[in-house]
């Protein structure tokens, strides 16, 4: 589930009326996602033909005072050609609103479904979104640090700390190691540059093998380019429970984003180091809400193991396992 503000229809109707978006036909919750509260919005259209729109609050993870760089990245990718989500001006310019409490914001609606069992085919559609997607971020001025690096994962891990354990014993020590090495090796002179930061499948929309849409860009942040294949290649190329190993969307996913930008031998070489920073990002992020978040909540509580799996995959290969000859 993520709907952890409830809006009165009569409330979203009445926000409608500061846009050109005609009146609220129906508003359901979305359940999908865990940071936010998003709605999906029907309305008659400012043409009276029928406009469909999604409606986000933003809760706890989300900082308002990162909104801004959200919208103009945005907004510089839809001018490139990049099938992203648009923020919504209402009529006197403004994209970000408060509703029950919460910043919100009206959201550019896109079609399509997220895959859970990628084939090949759509493995490399998305590794050719991920590539577009970094070609048209060259020149954005923004930049937004990023809370989920090294040093981030150093207070991750502290704040877990002998709770890791309870998760799974020894998995406090496997998480020093990894930070460990990953203090030693982590490359320092690869290309950065803006990244998604979270592109896994269900924040690909897809029609067939075709990309309709790419959204959830509130981890994008400015960081090494390379990352950002490392984490879309961890969240698309094994079973979800991490135990299983799809070599041929790892090939699929690193074809397409060499023919859409390119991967430099250096980038390549250093591949399965980010691909180790990758897993662990995830597994310290969700060991994190594991320990934090009570059984009983409503919201689903995301595998940490599942990412320990992937790490201990990426420790055992080269870089051509992982992305092909
Ligand atoms: N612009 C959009 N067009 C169509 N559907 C959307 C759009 N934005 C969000 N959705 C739908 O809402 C769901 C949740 O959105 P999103 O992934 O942004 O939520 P979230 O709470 O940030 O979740 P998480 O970070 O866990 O992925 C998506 O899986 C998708 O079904
Ligand atoms: N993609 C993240 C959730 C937050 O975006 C995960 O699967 O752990």
């Amino acid at each position: 589930m993520a709907v952890y503000t409830h809006v009165p229809a009569e409330e979203i109707d009445a926000f409608l009326t500061r846009y050109d978006a005609g009146r609220l036909v129906s508003a359901k919750g979305i359940a999908e996602g865990v940071e936010n509260s998003n709605y999906l919005l029907e309305t008659t259209g400012a043409d009276g033909k029928g406009h469909r729109y999604i409606l986000t609050l933003y809760e706890k993870r989300v900082d308002e005072a990162d909104l801004p760089f959200f919208m103009d990245l945005l907004d510089h990718l839809g001018a490139r050609g990049c099938l992203v989500p648009r923020f919504i001006a209402d009529r006197e310019g403004k994209r970000l609103q408060q509703l029950s409490g919460r910043p919100a914001c009206l959201i550019e609606f896109l079609t399509g479904i997220s895959v859970t069992e990628p084939t090949p085919g759509q493995a490399r559609a998305a590794g050719m979104a991920l590539g577009e997607l970094h070609k048209a971020a060259q020149g954005f001025a923004g930049e937004r640090r990023n809370a989920l690096d090294i040093a981030g994962w150093h207070a991750l891990a502290a704040k877990c700390g002998a709770d890791f354990d309870r998760i799974d014993p020894g998995l406090g020590a496997r998480v020093a190691r990894e930070l460990a090495f990953l203090d030693a090796h982590w490359p320092a002179d690869l290309p950065r540059s803006v990244i998604h930061a979270d592109l896994f499948p269900d924040n690909v929309l897809m029609l067939g093998d075709a990309v309709t849409g790419l959204i959830d860009f509130y981890f994008s942040c400015t960081d090494i380019r390379a990352y950002d294949l490392a984490v879309t290649h961890s969240a698309w190329c094994f079973s979800n429970d991490g135990a299983t190993w799809h070599g041929a969307r790892g090939a699929a996913i690193g074809a397409g984003y060499a023919q859409a930008h390119g991967l430099s031998d250096a980038e390549r070489a250093a591949f399965p180091i980010l691909c180790r920073g990758a897993a662990l990002r995830f597994l310290l992020t969700r060991a994190y809400d594991w320990i934090n978040t009570p059984a009983d909540a409503l919201v689903t509580r995301k595998d940490p193991l599942a990412y320990l799996r992937r790490l201990d995959f990426y420790a055992s290969v080269d870089a051509a396992e992982l992305l092909g000859a």
